[in-house]
């Protein structure tokens, strides 16, 4: 196989919530992403009353009262189904902000349209911040690179599929920090046109990520899938299209945000679906972790490969620590063919080298780990851990020091 990757993948034992605050759902996604232009195509309205609106009818802000598709009041709450039976897992989980960061202020650039869960993730993990849709991941992140806006976030894994390592590859090529982990709870819904029935369904639309997590799901259904840009991009075109054969894989506030009908919940192959999210900035880091905070780093490290002792090695480096491992990914491109592992199949990992003196340059290795430690970058343990794995890899480039947020935050 040219380009392999296994992991030791976060899951649930991992991901099991700490707080109980829950808030208003409403409340914690305010509808300031609709007062910013779209980085690179998506952009929304600002209805006169202040409020979002997306093509054209006005009839739901995104705080809109009468839409609430798991809420009281919503004609369309009886109608829909749990097409995997119970599926609606109750975490205690806050929907109100991830470690107590304000976002006011803030811009953060998301891939999709208002409505995406990576816009969520953001509203999640800064309260406040202002999301700014970009039609692609490689656009929100070079938005943040270019300066014109503050962050990017990016989902880098889900406990269905584990890490996604397009988003990785292109994390890697620039020159940007880890300053936040975010992880959420992914409840995917089938939504359609206001009066469609699901029998009339012949086609599914939605981000190739929820297309694949729904895949049992969608079989049954026997439906065709068509990959789009992102989960609220896909309700967007079914309603500016008026498609009426075609239903959109998305979250319950997508319906709500665009008025289109909940024909079922629950659509996830695995009732625990959960993405994990980075937030990113510019270096240097503008966090500034208290010393006594739960703090992770993640890295990634290069080296020659040929066997799997260097994976024991790096484990030796934590372990003899003490330190304590929450993600190994390990890559392996080694003939430069096909293979799986993602949109880097068959070629090298690209990793912007900022290390050098002089502009920073664009490096391909074969052989790389992506890892994740808990304690601090500036912690005597991890960094002599660094040192060692320093003698014996070819690379290593510290992503990003943060704070451990364990808590799984639900749109519900
Ligand atoms: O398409 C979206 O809404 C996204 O934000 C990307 C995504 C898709 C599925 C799960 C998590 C994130």
């Amino acid at each position: 196989m040219a380009y392999t990757s296994s992991s030791l993948h976060l899951h649930k034992h991992l991901l099991l919530p700490k707080t109980t605050r829950h808030t208003n759902p409403s409340s914690s996604f305010v509808p300031v992403a609709a007062k910013i232009n779209g980085v690179n195509g998506h952009s929304s309205k600002k209805a006169p009353n202040g409020k979002v609106q997306i093509n054209g009818d006005g009839k739901k802000g995104v705080s809109g009262k009468g839409g609430a598709v798991n809420g009281s009041g919503s004609g369309r709450k009886a109608a829909a189904q749990h097409i995997n039976g119970n599926d609606r897992i109750h975490l205690s989980v806050s929907t109100g902000g991830a470690g107590g960061q304000d976002g006011f202020g803030l811009r953060v650039a998301f891939q999709g349209a208002p409505g995406a869960y990576s816009e969520f993730a953001a509203k999640t993990a800064l309260p406040g911040c202002d999301t700014v849709p970009c039609r692609a991941f490689a656009d929100a992140l070079a938005a943040v690179d270019g300066g014109a806006v503050d962050r990017a976030i990016l989902p880098v894994e889900s406990t269905m599929e584990g890490t996604a390592l397009r988003n990785y590859d292109l994390l890697l090529r620039h020159d940007l920090v880890v300053v936040q982990e975010i992880n959420l709870f992914v409840h995917y819904c089938l939504l359609a046109m206001p009066g469609v029935r699901a029998a009339e369904v012949r086609r599914v639309i939605s981000h190739p990520m929820a297309l694949a997590h729904c895949g049992r799901a969608l079989a049954r259904l026997g439906v065709d899938r068509e990959p789009v840009e992102d989960t609220a991009g896909a309700v967007e075109m079914l309603r500016s299209n008026r498609m009426l054969d075609t239903a959109a894989i998305a979250s319950p506030r997508a319906a709500d945000l665009y008025g289109l009908d909940v024909l079922a919940h629950g659509l996830q192959d695995e009732s625990w679906n959960v993405t994990r999210f980075l937030l990113l900035s510019k270096p240097p880091s503008p966090v500034t972790l208290p010393m006594d905070a739960d703090a992770k780093t993640s890295m990634v490290v290069a080296h020659r490969g040929g066997s799997m002792m260097v994976v024991l090695k790096v484990l030796s480096a934590f372990s003899s620590r003490n330190i304590n491992l929450t993600k190994l990914e390990v890559i392996n491109n080694n003939d430069g063919g096909g293979g799986g592992g993602g949109a880097a199949a068959g070629h090298p990992v690209m990793i912007l080298d900022t290390s050098a003196r002089g502009a920073p340059t664009l490096r391909a290795f074969p052989h790389v780990l992506y890892v994740d430690c808990e304690g601090a970058s500036h912690d005597p343990r991890v960094l002599d851990a660094i040192k060692e794995i320093e003698r014996f890899a070819v690379f290593v480039r510290v992503l990003g020091c943060y704070a451990a947020d364990s808590n799984v935050y639900d749109l519900q």
